[in-house]
């Protein structure tokens, strides 16, 4: 004992040792616990925003788009924060009444001034892109597209947005566009997976766009689109049929019955007992049509429905041309298009319809959906307004033409078989954004999909900061215990050079 007191004695430095290791060993638990706690905590997300208005043929969709701020440099991901449909139709009907145009737009943007917080406005970009619509009525009346326009343009720059301008899309950019959104929402191209090929049905236009297996560009240029996103290369095929949306095909399978001028039609793409009066002048106006309108013709004509669903195909194959094709394959009128691959996505109205007639399930054939859609015809449409009596009677009515025109547009003009069909899924939206081409518009403005990929750390900070404390505590601790230990041979080592 005695021996011990007089070596503590005479080890007068190993006291303050023991307080300054757990002083510092405190601090440091305490530093790195708190540095550790502060970099995990869950932090308030501020977001930054972006507005697309999609101007098309049959009405106007508002979306507003957000990413995570702090993630500017293209790696956040971005997402639909909200989006508005504009009461009425699409701005190309007000061409005799532009600034109509405007005015439509005002109540889906004053939804965006409170969507969207009000210190964001000014650094907001707004854009808005016009589709099919426009682009029929630029081709039929160059003036009343620009005042339209110009009307647009005033309304949307009274808004406190960043106001980026309004475009007619061309269908090549709508239909790229629409494919970027549908890789993006479902992350194949951050990743580099096999992408899906885009289907988006219009009322004016249609488009198709996918990555052909060994394609070859050189064909039909003005087909292809090359892309290098995220580090990889893609050639994209795609194509716009304008007058093929729904509503322009509707009219020109009514302008195929009517080209003689008759005073009634029996319609196999109406149901059975359906009749309605129908205006000559209104069915032909539209530049799909106008060259076809019989020479002599009464006011209206008597549309009366059939509901025979092969009659049907018939009149919808007059709609396209399968003659001529100076390409190694074509779909139809002439167009390039090389064998489709791999799994689609089919949204806008290819979804309206094909939801509509519960046929979204993917585990249907195509020959159940044929089955399906042709006993669906051939209901007598009293029949079909007693089961649906809440549905618009416009949209009711053209169902079955409808989905008779997607069938014969997949299988007889873009050539889906029965195993191709099964890899097309009707969809609306994809992680609740909607497919269509607003976000990949968008995208591309702001440049927020990269080229390259960025070399990333391996673990994300928060990661990186936990695993740093970790380590550091167990130096920390293994240091202590190798100076305890030490501390208490340290008599016995020291003891007789010390006593002597
Ligand atoms: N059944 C149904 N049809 C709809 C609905 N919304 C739009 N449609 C129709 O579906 C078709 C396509 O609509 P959109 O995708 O908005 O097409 P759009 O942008 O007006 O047309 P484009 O300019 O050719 O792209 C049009 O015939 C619309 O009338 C809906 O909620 N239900």
């Amino acid at each position: 004992m005695s021996a011990q007191r007089e070596m503590k004695e005479k080890n007068p430095w190993h006291k303050p040792l023991t307080i300054i290791i757990t002083v510092i060993g405190v601090i440091a638990i305490v530093a790195l616990v708190t540095v550790a706690g502060l970099q995990n905590r869950p932090v308030f997300q501020k977001y930054k925003y972006g507005i697309v208005l999609d101007a098309g043929s049959s009405h106007t969709a508002l979306y507003i788009y957000k990413w995570p701020a702090e993630k500017d440099n293209n790696t956040g991901r971005i997402e639909q924060k909200h989006s508005c449909k504009v009461k009425g139709k699409g701005i190309s009907s007000y061409a005799a009444v532009p600034e109509k145009a405007g005015t439509s737009l005002t109540e889906c943007m004053q939804e965006a001034e409170m969507q969207v917080p009000a210190w964001r406005h000014q650094e907001t970009p707004l854009y808005l892109g016009a589709t099919a619509g426009m682009r029929l009525l630029n081709m039929e009346n160059k003036v009343a597209s620009d005042k339209v326009f110009e009307a647009v343009e005033k309304a949307l720059q009274r808004f406190p947005f960043s106001y980026q301008g309004a475009r007619i899309l061309s269908g090549q950019e709508e239909g790229a566009f629409g494919w970027v959104t549908v890789n993006y929402l479902d992350d194949r191209l951050k990743q580099g997976l096999q992408t899906t090929g885009a289907l988006d049905l219009g009322g004016a236009s249609t488009q198709i766009s996918f990555v052909p297996h060994e394609y070859d560009i050189s064909e039909s240029p003005s087909n292809a689109v090359a892309f290098q996103l995220y580090g990889n290369y893609y050639n994209l095929y795609t194509h716009s049929f304008l007058c093929y949306g729904k509503d322009q095909a509707l009219r020109m399978a009514l302008a195929h019955q009517t080209r003689s001028g008759p005073i009634a039609i029996s319609d196999p793409c109406f149901h059975p007992d359906y009749s309605v009066t129908r205006n000559y002048n209104t069915l032909y106006d539209s530049p799909c049509v106008s060259e076809r309108k019989p020479k002599v013709a009464p006011l209206n004509f008597t549309h009366t429905g059939e509901g025979n669903f092969l009659q049907c195909q018939e009149v919808i194959r007059s709609l396209f041309n399968f003659k001529s094709c100076k390409y190694s394959k074509c779909s139809f009128n002439g167009i390039f298009q090389p064998p489709v691959q791999g799994s689609f996505g089919a949204f806008s109205a290819y979804y309206f319809v094909m939801n509509f007639l519960n046929l979204t399930d993917g585990s249907m054939s195509l020959e159940t959906i044929t089955n399906y859609v042709a006993n669906y015809c051939s209901t007598p449409w009293d029949q079909i307004k007693k089961v649906y009596p809440d549905i618009n009677e416009k949209y009711l009515a053209e169902y079955c033409f409808s989905g008779t025109y997607i069938l014969t547009l997949l299988t007889e003009g873009y050539n889906f078989n029965t195993e191709t069909f099964s890899k097309i899924k009707f969809i609306k939206e994809i992680k609740g954004s909607d497919a269509g081409w607003t976000l990949g518009y968008m995208l591309n403005l702001t440049n927020m999909i990269p080229a390259e990929t960025k070399d990333s750390p391996p673990l994300p900070h928060a990661g990186y900061v936990s695993i740093v404390t970790v380590i550091v505590l167990l130096l920390f601790i293994l240091v202590t215990l190798f100076i305890l230990s030490f501390r208490s041979i340290w008599p016995k080592c020291s003891k007789e050079p010390q006593i002597v």
